[in-house]
């Protein structure tokens, strides 16, 4: 099965093959990043259908487990500088007070929990699109009841802070779903403070995560636990329940307060609206 013979025509096929495959991927990656609005015929258009604003389509992230109880896994270059730049074009001019969110219907301001501004973004814009997209999968899609949440851009000032708190919401227990994870993207972080501390996580017994966590007494500032620096670009994700569905206590976090300089964040939050309190559905039967 396996003689010389056969395999000669097969390896003339695969040379002709890889050629056509290299020639391919050339025109491709040009046209990625070149192409103009000029009429290309239907198949070439539909590549700059894809890259019409100029940014590439897939981002090459890099992600590492940082903790496995909670589930928070870092991902460095989540977002390429350009889409960066492009989300805080979109956010410009809509920016609002933020307000802290207490159960569906009242959201009101207050100034001693949480002092920064929000922005809603526009989520037929093909960038926002391809990072909602990209968080999906990143997270294995988790079936139609999994939404991600309207993406909002939260921007901090010189004391801007949001204090500790679960991105999921304790009051829920059944009905109506609850947030399950949590990506919190770094887009600006020309700043001194403000960095993201989780007080129950436990600092890695490794110097490499020190370019991306506080691992200095000076950095930790009195603050316990892990803080994750702003870096442009980088992503903290976590997961905001059990594995069995119960919420976790370990990923309480906060905004620290920023002492100078400008912070911007993104958040992408996941809504699974199937998911039940497993205490309220132990009792229930
Ligand atoms: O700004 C941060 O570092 C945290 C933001 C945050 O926790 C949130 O918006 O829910
Ligand atoms: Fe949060």
């Amino acid at each position: 099965m396996f003689s010389g013979k056969s395999l000669r025509p097969r390896r003339t096929l695969y040379l002709g093959a890889a050629l056509i495959g290299a020639i391919f991927g050339l025109l491709w990656h040009r046209h990625e990043f070149s192409i103009s609005s000029t009429s290309t015929g239907p198949f070439l258009g539909r590549i700059f259908q894809l890259s019409k604003t100029g940014i590439p389509n897939e981002q090459p992230y890099r992600a590492q487990i940082f903790s496995r109880d909670p589930m928070v896994i870092y991902i460095r270059s989540f977002l390429h500088k350009d889409e960066i730049d492009h989300l805080l074009r979109l956010a410009e001019g809509n920016y609002q007070q933020s307000k802290v969110y207490r159960g569906f219907d009242e959201k009101p301001i207050n100034l001693e929990i949480r002092d920064s501004q929000s922005a809603h973004i526009d989520r037929s814009d093909p960038v926002v699109r391809r990072i909602e997209k990209r968080a999906m999968e990143f997270q294995g899609w988790r079936g139609p009841d999994t939404v991600i949440e309207p993406p909002t851009i939260q921007r901090y000032a010189v004391d801007g802070f949001y204090s500790y708190h679960f991105d999921w919401d304790p009051s829920l227990t059944g009905e109506g779903g609850n947030r399950i994870t949590t990506f919190n993207v770094y887009l600006v972080g020309d700043c001194t403070g403000g960095g993201t501390n989780f007080p129950y996580l436990e600092r890695p017994n490794d110097a490499r995560w020190c370019d991306v966590i506080e691992c200095t007494e000076e950095g930790m500032d009195g603050y316990q636990g892990v803080t994750f620096k702003a870096i442009p670009g980088s992503a903290v994700f976590w997961e905001n329940m059990h594995p069995n569905g119960s919420t976790h206590e370990g990923v309480y976090h906060a905004g620290l307060p920023v002492k100078s300089g400008v912070k911007v964040g993104l958040n992408i939050w996941s809504w699974d609206k199937s998911w039940k309190s497993p205490d309220v559905e132990a009792v229930m039967g």
